[in-house]
């Protein structure tokens, strides 16, 4: 029987979402049932009705996970998909004034760590600390008084971040241009600096002014909105990306709306705020001449359609229309391929997603966002750009918002941008916190902070008195922030000095990370840096939530950007404002895993690919037997946050992490917070040392070829012995400097030996292989 047209278009359709036939098949039929086998309504709007309720079926299936969805081991599928993205455990900088340990020589050709100048060279804006003094971490030290059972900030079990099949957002930055104007405080890009970095025009482009904090800047509460017909292509940015213009001190957005038939229509709006929950949406679109100049347009879908109100809008929120315009392409654009909003998500019922094949985010500008915003912010409407063929479902759900790929976990938005090719960021689940796996111990509880803990007698803003509190005594006698919630030069700079002394590291008798590998062969430890602890007040504490000892615990607040670095590092996190030396960037948020559970982890899934460095909570592994469920760190692959994007630097990296301790006196968990090694300018990469010694092969991990660009890099040796050494092949761990085949007679029998020198693991070792043995013997009967 020849098959049904209707059921393979529908088909088509869905597969050019990258929906598998399996998946709209059942889906498909109860759709028949529902609507009575009444093909138009889901038909209607490009398949619309069906697209929603496979994406529907999808959330329903990760929300109720059922056995069906668990393997053999009791492992959720989906989070078996995760964490295939392999991962490689964090390496301390190994070897490091690693005297003694004598498995470790430190007789290498590659600059280990402990081939640092105890005497740092000046670095480029900051300074080497010059003292290698023997530093302590200077915290009075609290034991760990943990008992048993586990409260309930525990997650005993895997957490899901709830994922948003389609995105939303507000209009975001593709990618800020240092070369920005500021007009009246806000951040515009300029047209001809704008226009020079793009690869190719936009169809439309909102400008977006920068959102500066609401207390601020009461007159903007409302930008007004006009719609006008674009210009021709030659009269510029205008044409090209809607135009920006400022009226009566307010910023107008110019840009045109066209309808379903294609016939431009002008709207102007001037956008107060009566008037904006009359006009829901505002979308230019370019004329058919414009969109000719797109180029690579051809596979790709282009219509867009969004609900709700304005992209471009103010601060307030004026009520969610229910209308939505759906804006056809002109006749240079393929069929619309239109993921439209799913009833069980409020995140999509904003959200415009449409297809574009280069530039993804030619199309997005943002600010980033600043200040604490409401779910249903006009800034979070926004286009979504996804590529046509190359993400699934699941991808879509993770990094499906170039506006905000926390999906509103965070204060604010964080957008990212890619103008070099059409990759999107790797898939995870954005959490703001962290969050126990399975085993991690973990106990936060009130009865676990003492008096000495906490400074439950203090009232309002701690570092304004002349007294240390009781946490000011646990951060080793004083505040380690100023009033201006910065860390304090000499804190700081104690803390960068200890990091890159080597004679900070210490080495465990029994180490966690080797016990937990379980195996015949225990291996010394590696080391591990004693760390100077900040000790926050928190809630058991009599001061106030604005407590100035108060500020990871305050999540991000600085305006951060995930973007595709030039140079070889895949995605990377960069900074939009201007930071100040000192200032706490964001912490670095993941699983919580026992390092057992992260060897487990590294033996089931391959090694491959891009991924996140497990952090160890090693800092005080020291203070003796650590048990199982106390040795602990964090992983960010499958579940993470903005930090999981911070590349490597070698040494002089711009970020420096610091154990805070936030809820609890306990040293085997903390938060592992990043703070600004320097002044860094908007737009630079954070980058922070991962401490890294390139030349250890032993770990089940793969290093990467580390690209930093310091002058110190510590990789910079080996890479180039790597090619130039003649007659060496690099064979996964080891380096074969040369092989010679040996011929030889032995009695009535021919013989071949390879004699192979091979660099292992920092040694020159001989092997021989007898690779066969061939009888000369001649028997004669
Ligand atoms: C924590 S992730 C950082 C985000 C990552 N770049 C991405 O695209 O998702 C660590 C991975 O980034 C890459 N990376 C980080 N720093 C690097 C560097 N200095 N040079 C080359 N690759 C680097 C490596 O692939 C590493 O495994």
């Amino acid at each position: 029987m020849a098959p049904n047209p209707r059921v393979v278009a529908a088909f088509t359709a869905m597969s050019n979402l990258g929906i598998h036939e399996s998946k709209v098949k059942p889906v498909l039929k109860k759709l028949l049932k529902l609507y009575d086998k009444n093909w138009e309504l889901i038909e209607e709007e490009s398949y619309r009705a069906l697209a929603d309720a496979i994406f529907e079926e999808e959330e329903t299936m990760a929300a109720e996970p059922d056995q069906n969805h668990k393997n053999k081991d009791g492992v959720d599928d989906e989070e078996a998909r995760m964490h295939e993205t392999p991962l490689r455990p964090l390496k301390r900088l190994r070897l490091r004034g690693q005297e003694g340990q004598s498995s470790r020589p430190l007789t290498t050709t590659v600059p280990s760590s402990a081939a640092f100048p105890l005497k740092m060279p000046k670095l480029e804006d900051g300074t080497v600390p010059q003292s290698t003094k023997a530093l302590s971490d200077g915290n009075a030290r609290v034991d760990a008084r943990y008992d048993p059972p586990r409260d309930a900030v525990v997650d005993k079990g895997k957490q899901p971040v709830s994922p948003h099949v389609i995105p939303r957002g507000r209009t975001s930055a593709s990618d800020r241009s240092p070369l920005s104007e500021t007009v009246k405080g806000r951040t515009v890009e300029s047209g001809a600096t704008r226009l020079s970095n793009i690869k190719m025009p936009p169809p439309f482009t909102f400008i977006k002014p920068k959102d500066e904090p609401v207390d601020d800047m009461p007159a903007y509460d409302i930008i007004p909105l006009a719609v006008i017909r674009p210009e021709e292509p030659s009269s510029g940015r205008d044409s090209l990306m809607g135009a920006y213009e400022k009226q009566d001190g307010h910023d107008t957005v110019l840009s045109q709306c066209r309808d379903e038939d294609g016939e431009g229509e002008d709207i102007l709006s001037s956008c107060n705020e009566e008037e904006t929950s009359n006009v829901d949406v505002i979308l230019t679109s370019m004329r058919e001449e414009q969109s000719l100049k797109i180029e690579q347009t051809d596979n790709v879908a282009k219509e867009f359609v969004t609900n709700g109100s304005p992209i471009v809008g103010g601060n307030k929120y004026s009520g969610i229309s229910n209308g939505s315009v759906s804006l056809k392409s002109s006749s240079a654009m393929d069929a619309p391929h239109v993921l439209s909003p799913q009833p069980c998500s409020s995140d999509l019922d904003d959200a415009v997603v449409a297809s574009k094949k280069v530039g993804v985010n030619d199309f997005l500008q943002s600010n980033g966002g600043k200040e604490l915003e409401g779910p249903i912010s006009p800034n979070s409407r926004t286009l979504v750009v996804v590529p046509k063929h190359q993400l699934t479902t699941g991808d879509i759900r993770s990094v499906h918002d170039a506006n905000d790929l926390t999906k509103g976990e965070e204060r604010v938005k964080i957008s990212w941008v890619n103008n070099a090719t059409n990759d999107f960021p790797p898939p995870f689940h954005y959490i703001p916190q962290n969050l126990v796996f399975r085993d991690a111990y973990v106990n936060i509880s009130l009865s676990r902070i003492g008096n000495e803990d906490c400074c439950s007698t203090c009232m309002g803003n701690c570092v304004l008195s002349s007294k240390p509190c009781s946490c000011a005594n646990k951060t080793g006698g004083e505040f380690a922030y100023t009033a201006q919630g910065l860390l304090k030069e000499g804190f700081l700079e104690e803390c960068i000095a200890i990091s890159r002394d080597p004679q900070n590291y210490f080495y465990c008798k029994a180490c966690p990370l080797e016990t937990s590998k379980n195996d015949d062969c225990l291996e010394p430890c590696k080391g591990h840096l004693k760390r100077k602890f900040i000790k926050e007040c928190w809630s058991k504490c009599g001061c106030g939530k604005y407590c100035g000892n108060r500020v990871v615990q305050h999540g991000i607040t600085c305006n951060l950007q995930v973007f595709l670095t030039s140079d070889g590092k895949g995605w990377g996190l960069r900074t939009l404002d201007d930071l100040p030396k000192g200032a706490f960037v964001c912490e670095f948020v993941g699983e919580i895993l026992t390092v057992k559970e992260l060897h487990e982890r590294n033996m089931k899934y391959p090694k491959n690919g891009k991924y996140t460095y497990p952090i160890l909570f090693d800092a005080d592994w020291r203070s003796g037997i650590v048990k199982d469920r106390e040795a602990l760190c964090l992983y960010a692959a499958s579940y993470g946050n903005a930090a999981r994007f911070i590349n490597h630097r070698c040494l002089d990296a711009n970020l420096i992490e610091i154990p805070v301790e936030v809820e609890g006196p306990s040293h085997h968990y903390y938060h592992f917070a990043f703070f600004t090694s320097r002044k860094i300018a908007a737009q630079e990469e954070l980058t922070w040392d991962y401490g890294i010694n390139f030349d250890e092969h032993d770990e089940p991990v793969e290093l990467f070829q580390c690209r930093c660009g310091s002058k110190f890099c510590r990789n910079i040796k080996r890479s180039n012995s790597e090619f130039n050494l003649p007659f060496m092949c690099n064979v996964h761990k080891f380096v074969s400097l040369s092989t010679l085949p040996v011929i030889y007679l032995l009695d009535d029998s021919i013989s071949m030996l390879w004699l192979c020198l091979i660099y292992f693991r920092s040694k020159f070792v001989l092997i021989c292989v007898f690779q066969f043995s061939l009888s000369l013997k001649v028997k004669y009967y």
